[in-house]
């Protein structure tokens, strides 16, 4: 496989009440073109840091060191990527936040609004642009489509909203799509949609995920490889299987253990294929 990105040596630093906070520290890791990957690790341990540092959507104050560096070829441009040379191309990545109503515009349709991404990032002419809007809304399955199109955000549920931020993060055809606590909102069922939404588009697209949860067996449903943060350090990285079954950090067993004491459902069954 290739790696789509190799991030290395990566540190992150935030200022806050004149005190420096070290979110990320020493952070490599390769991601492959076509994989699958979660990243795992409680509240506080640098998931979303190192999701914004992999977009180029860090705060200008943040601290980094490090580099970045995407494979040419792999992307429509940037073939080197220093973290601090800013945001990339929003057509190469896409984003889908936590909260869908942070990232919709509430006075304006949804199908404007996801056009409008295809026009801005693609130059398609706007009839072009809105008939995209209209099979991305068909792609991601919301409930009758055209009344879906001219709807404002909060005539939807929250799992619509997300579906609409989700179409909106896909307009481009990006080569990553990275998922930052994506479903963390959501009840169970709706959860476990958007989370099968995901693995199809995913597929049908021939996407990288990168899958940011607090969730390891939310995690292991979807990743083939998991990533383990714990206070800004990557503390293991491997085969969802292997993180499952012999996770080598007593951090990670921890995590494991955690979700065992909360809920009866194993997380491999007998075969041991993730169930
Ligand atoms: N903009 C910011 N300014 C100052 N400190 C920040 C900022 N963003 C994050 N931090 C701090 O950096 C550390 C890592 O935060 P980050 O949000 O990356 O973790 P996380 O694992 O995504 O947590 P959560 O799941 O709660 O979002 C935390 O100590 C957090 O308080």
């Amino acid at each position: 496989m290739t790696a789509l990105l190799s991030i290395r040596d990566l540190s992150v630093r935030y200022r806050r009440d004149g005190a420096e906070v070290a979110a990320l520290n020493g952070v490599s890791l390769e991601v492959e073109a076509g994989e699958r990957l979660a990243i795992i690790g409680e509240s506080g341990s640098g998931k979303s840091t190192l999701a914004l540092a992999i977009a180029g959507l860090l705060a200008r104050s943040a601290k980094i060191g490090g580099t970045i560096e995407w494979s040419a070829g792999q992307l429509q441009s940037s073939h080197s990527f220093k973290t601090s040379a800013g945001p990339l191309l929003g057509r190469d990545i896409g984003f889908v936040f936590q909260d869908p109503s942070s990232s919709l515009d509430p006075v304006m349709t949804v199908g404007k609004q996801i056009a409008e991404v295809v026009n801005t990032h693609l130059g398609l002419g706007w009839s072009q642009s809105l008939a995209r809007a209209k099979t991305l809304v068909e792609r991601v399955r919301l409930p009758d489509p055209q009344a879906a199109l001219r709807a404002y955000p909060h005539q939807l549920s929250g799992g619509q909203k997300q579906r609409v931020a989700i179409a909106a993060a896909i307009a481009t055809a990006p080569k990553l799509l990275i998922a930052d606590e994506a479903t963390s909102a959501l009840d169970t069922i709706v959860q476990a949609e958007i989370v099968a939404l995901i693995r199809r588009l995913v597929a049908e697209d021939g996407m990288t995920l990168i899958f940011i949860s607090h969730d390891i067996a939310l995690a292991a449903t979807l990743a083939e490889r998991i990533a383990v943060l714990r206070h800004g350090e990557l503390v293991e990285v491997g085969a969802t299987e292997k993180i499952i079954n012999a996770p080598r950090q007593a951090y990670t067993r921890a995590l494991l253990d955690a979700h065992l004491g909360l809920d009866a459902e194993p997380l491999l069954d007998r075969q041991g294929a993730l169930t």
